[in-house]
């Protein structure tokens, strides 16, 4: 019997009934979803109500967090961002979307960054099964933890300030200098031990592989099907995606420096302790791959996050250098009057007004995260923002564009203005709508360390510290692959009282 190939069908008398046909498809399929498709009458580019590519390729490009404003801006609060995938900017859709006892569930997007995981609270996508595990870790992480893990922080302060004592009067790469900042910390609090990136002016690769998984999830999480079909694949063709390494090489160093950490003993309170006696209560809920998928988690949720905040504060203050005095003397008033330690105490930060005015005024205009933190609606399908949404239907809030919301924050939503957290009455509503580290039960786990880094790192270093843009004309560049990092914070830095 022949063997049938396309190259069969040239000069076939079928070829023409066939191309009638396929074009016939498109058709129908284009007025379908132009026309019929129940989101058919939402706004959005014309090329993503037909295919996932245009989501696919921003998300590949790195720039959904302004694409998504600027949509926001032409089009109102519902865009439609794929045949069946919109965003929403309308505030009450927090609420309903992400809100307790919500029914919308974390989309397949998630399922990438999860891969084989049996526990994982990122990227876990029954509700159910996330509420017990995140019970398990949840008071590792609380407020009342930070008492534990506050000397760890201190101490990676201390090593931080050393450095840039060294490097006092020479141009810094600041934006560098706090990433290795975070991860040391995350090693401090999660294993009582910095990874020596500090030290060392410099990390051993993780940074890369770090970024290359987000690269990779950003776009491959938009067709979690083709990951899906590769990881099918895995032993035949092996596995070039960066996200990989968030299961493998990641894993496996969170791995060894549990082994490491035990290794050392001790009576420490850093993460892995707590985890580790919530292991050895309930052996059958938390097992050995529960506790290395909580540390990797920590490596990857809580270093980069934390790095591309302190980034924006400190870039923010030096852009608007009247932000930046105030700052200075509201904490040289309060070291006056005795109430700095050195490092400064989270107790100590949380007093001082300004200061959380900074560090909120910087997450709401530079969120971490810069892509829709995508939901599916449920059965019955919703009516969100005064439009019915059916069941199936992927739909997510963007923290760039809720944090531009101008019935909130005012009409200059682009300005750096910390003040605006000062004025009691819109406050309230500003925390409520404050995204940066998601919401309800899926909120960010590891929100209060990150506040307390900061918190320490911020008004300890402008203690010390003068600092300016070593280009001050100089816009930083940024880049969305679900983080929006940023590059170009180099900083002109000398010790305060050598040049006042
Ligand atoms: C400024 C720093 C941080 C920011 C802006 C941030 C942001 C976020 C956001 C937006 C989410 C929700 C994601 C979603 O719903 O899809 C999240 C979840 C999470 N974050 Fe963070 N994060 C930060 C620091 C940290 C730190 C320090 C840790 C760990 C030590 C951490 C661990 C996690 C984990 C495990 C989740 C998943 C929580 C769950 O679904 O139960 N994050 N974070």
């Amino acid at each position: 019997m022949a063997i049938l190939s396309p190259l069969h069908l040239v000069g076939s008398p079928a070829l023409p009934s066939l191309l009638v046909f396929l074009v016939a498809l498109l058709l129908v399929y284009t007025l379908y979803q132009r026309r019929f498709h129940p989101l058919a009458s939402l706004p959005g580019p014309y090329s993503a109500s037909l295919s996932r590519l245009w989501i696919t390729k921003h998300s590949w490009d790195g720039d959904m967090n302004t694409t998504m404003i600027d949509l926001h801006h032409k089009h109102g609060s519902l865009i439609r961002t794929g045949p069946n995938e919109i965003s929403v900017s309308d505030l009450s859709a927090i609420k309903q979307i992400y809100g307790a006892g919500t029914k919308f569930v974390k989309s397949d997007w998630y399922s990438v960054w999860q891969g084989h995981r049996q526990y994982d609270l990122f990227g876990e996508r029954n509700e159910r099964k996330h509420a017990e595990q995140r019970r398990l870790v949840s008071r590792a992480y609380a407020m009342e933890s930070l008492k534990d893990l506050e000397p760890y922080v201190d101490d990676a302060v201390h090593v931080f300030l050393d450095h840039m004592s060294e490097l006092s009067g020479r141009v810094v790469d600041m934006g560098n200098w706090v990433q290795l900042f975070a991860f040391d910390v995350i090693g401090e609090i999660t294993f009582s031990k910095r990874f020596g990136f500090m030290d060392a002016a410099g990390d051993d690769g993780s940074f890369k592989q770090i970024e290359r998984a987000l690269v990779s999830a950003a776009w491959v999480g938009q067709v979690p099907w083709l990951y899906w079909t590769l990881d099918a694949l895995t032993p035949y063709i092996g596995n070039h995606l960066g996200i990989a390494a968030r299961h493998g090489t990641l894993r496996r160093f969170a791995v060894q420096e549990i082994t490491a950490r035990q290794d050392r003993g001790g009576h420490q309170q850093d993460i892995l302790s707590k985890l580790k006696a919530v292991q050895k209560a309930k052996p059958d809920e938390m097992d050995e791959n529960a506790v290395a998928s909580m540390a990797t988690s920590n490596l990857f949720a809580g270093s980069d996050t934390t790095a591309i905040s302190i980034r924006a504060i400190i870039y923010y203050l030096l852009k608007n250098p009247h932000c930046k005095r105030k700052l200075i003397e509201e904490i040289d008033h309060f070291n006056r009057e005795g109430k700095l330690s050195d490092p400064v105490k989270l107790g100590e930060a949380d007093a001082m007004p300004y200061l959380q005015a900074v560090m909120y005024e910087a997450l709401r205009l530079h969120p971490a995260v810069g892509m829709s933190l995508p939901r599916v609606t449920p059965p019955g399908g919703a009516n969100v923002a005064d439009h019915y949404i059916p069941a199936g239907t992927v739909i997510g809030v963007n923290p760039w564009v809720i944090h531009r919301n101008k019935s909130i924050c005012g009409e200059d939503v682009e300005s750096f203005r910390p003040e605006r957290w000062m004025d009691e009455e819109k406050k309230g509503d500003m925390q409520r709508f404050f995204f940066a580290f998601g919401a309800g039960a899926r909120t960010c786990i590891g929100r209060n360390i990150s506040w307390m880094e900061m918190s320490k790192l911020i008004p300890t270093l402008f203690l010390h510290y003068n600092l300016e843009l070593s280009e001050p004309e100089k816009e930083w560049t940024m880049r969305c692959y679900w983080f929006v990092m940023q590059t170009g914070v180099n900083v002109h830095l000398t010790k305060r009282g050598a040049t006042e």
